[in-house]
């Protein structure tokens, strides 16, 4: 590879919000281009080029792939400008220079990534896969989604929505897999799934293997996440400061009931329609094990949870100690507001891959149902309480005392519409539901600690609570 394409790729990773390399020293170890998605001659040539990061630190042992479409001019195209990557003599071109450009920005580029779905095109390293028939014009435009995201979305129009993964991994996507298996089944509450991108690239190992690229589903256009709905629900209180909860008229627990509800039939279909099973004794202390490996690596990572330590292992002792056994499942595995759509229709959960921040080998494994319930309940906690956060106010006595009154009331009626669809309330799970609470509130201390430290009380107060 030229060095100009290394230097290219080097700088335009950086600039980008969804390398989680952002901070760490790396090399671009090689750059695998997949198939032309273009016709031979024709420009901007577009394909998507496979870009594996080696990160200095961890004695240099650390990998990751990223997905990077490229579309190359054969002249500066001034409209993409914001989009540029670098320009460099390619060549798989002739050598000729071309100016290179984010394809997902270049719309003659994502008209390629339609048409490929549309016509079931399939190379000798790459197949779209079409489910049934899409409502969708071939000249739709895209445009990508500005959300702050760990991928790239895009939407054609006003219907279909391609999230493009960045990082990208031999084997099943966990969120692929989700929606294929309710597409297959007509379940509702998830976008319905319209097809996906796959590819075949040698891993570092030199083996070949199957990974997916890219994911088509239904896009929600006039919806509105849960996290805006909850917080806005938050500033209706703060504003009545006489009023109750439940006397102001943006109570959100209507909201949080049904949000309950939906959580349980989406559970309920992912037990119906993909693998379950049981964990005895055995795997229980696994999952205990790996909790208390997390909080050691978290204290490790954030020393101000280290006061807690002791009485959050308490959380997972009893755990290990009293539950003895319990069904597993696939589960959202990363499940707060900004995960789930309110539509005109009801709620629509989104996002099946699982925290960032886990091994990809971890995601997608099975767990309990009670993970996602803590999840949720963790993030009415974080709505009620980021606006105090944000102003610095966690001090005033009435306004604590206000969001720990809001966030009681929406988690209580999340656990109530849960219950009544699933036939047990999650807090009849007592000590299953303090220890998940507790996983992920050490999650959060660290991931607030990475990414937002003023936020970082919000999961500490909730370490402390948990800690008892
Ligand atoms: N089907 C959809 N309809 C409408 N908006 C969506 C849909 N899926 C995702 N979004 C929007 O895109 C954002 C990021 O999507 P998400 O799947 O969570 O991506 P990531 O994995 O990169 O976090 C969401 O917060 C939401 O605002
Ligand atoms: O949406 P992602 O899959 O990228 O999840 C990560 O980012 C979330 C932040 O957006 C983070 O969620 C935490 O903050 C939320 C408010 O912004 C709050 O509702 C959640 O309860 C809280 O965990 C999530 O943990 C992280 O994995």
């Amino acid at each position: 590879m030229k060095a100009t394409q290394t230097t290219g790729l080097h700088d335009f990773l950086e600039r980008q919000r969804w390398f989680t390399g952002k901070g760490r020293e790396f090399t671009i170890e090689s750059a695998h281009p997949l198939s032309w998605l273009s016709e031979p001659g024709a420009w901007p040539a577009v394909r998507v080029e496979l870009v594996t990061v080696r990160y200095a630190d961890g004695n240099g042992t650390a990998l990751d792939v990223y997905q990077v479409p490229l579309s190359y001019h054969d002249e500066p195209a001034e409209l993409l400008a914001h989009a540029a990557v670098s320009e460099w003599e390619e060549p798989d071109l002739g050598g000729v220079p071309v100016w290179v450009y984010d394809a997902l920005h270049d719309k003659a580029a994502t008209a390629l990534l339609l048409h490929g779905l549309l016509d079931d095109v399939v190379k000798p390293d790459l197949a779209f896969h079409r489910l049934g028939t899409i409502e969708v014009a071939r000249d739709e435009s895209s445009l990508v989604l500005t959300a702050e995201q760990s991928n790239t979305s895009l939407v054609y129009g006003e219907d279909v929505l391609l999230k493009v993964f960045r990082r990208v991994h031999h084997g099943r996507n966990p969120d692929i897999e989700v929606h294929e298996a309710f597409a297959r089944h007509d379940c509702g509450n998830v976008a319905r799934l319209f097809g996906w991108l796959d590819a075949e690239w040698p891993d570092a190992d030199g083996k070949r293997a199957r990974g997916d690229l890219g994911m088509y589903s239904d896009f929600f256009r006039t919806a509105t996440d849960g996290w805006e709905l909850a917080i806005t629900s938050v500033r209706d209180l703060y504003a009545e400061a006489d009023l109750h909860a439940d006397e102001v008229g943006g109570d959100f627990a209507g909201e949080s009931h049904r949000l309950g509800a939906t959580t349980a039939e989406v559970h309920a279909d992912m037990a119906r329609y993909l693998p379950t099973g049981e964990w005895g004794p055995e795997e229980l202390t696994g999952l205990a094990a790996a909790m208390r490996g997390r909080l050691a690596d978290s204290v490790a990572a954030v020393p101000a949870l280290a006061p807690y330590a002791g009485g959050l292992r308490d959380a997972y002792d009893d755990l290990e100690r009293s539950v003895g056994s319990m069904p597993v499942q696939h589960i959202h595995g990363d499940f707060h507001l900004g995960q789930a759509m309110r539509t005109v229709g009801g709620w629509r959960i989104i996002d099946f891959e699982g925290e960032p921040a886990r091994a990809w080998e971890e995601r997608g494994t099975l767990d309990s149902p009670i993970r996602d319930v803590a999840g949720m309940l963790r993030s009415f906690d974080y709505a009620a309480q980021h606006l105090l956060a944000d102003h610095d106010r966690a001090d005033e006595h009435q306004l604590s005392y206000r969001a720990a009154e809001w966030a009681e009331r929406n988690r209580s009626a999340f656990c109530e519409g849960y219950g009544e669809v699933a036939g047990i309330d999650p807090r009849d799970h007592a000590v299953l539901l303090r220890a998940y609470e507790t996983d992920k509130a050490v999650y959060e201390v660290v991931y607030e600690a990475r990414t937002r430290p003023d936020w970082i009380g919000i999961p500490l107060a909730a370490v402390r609570r948990l800690a008892g």
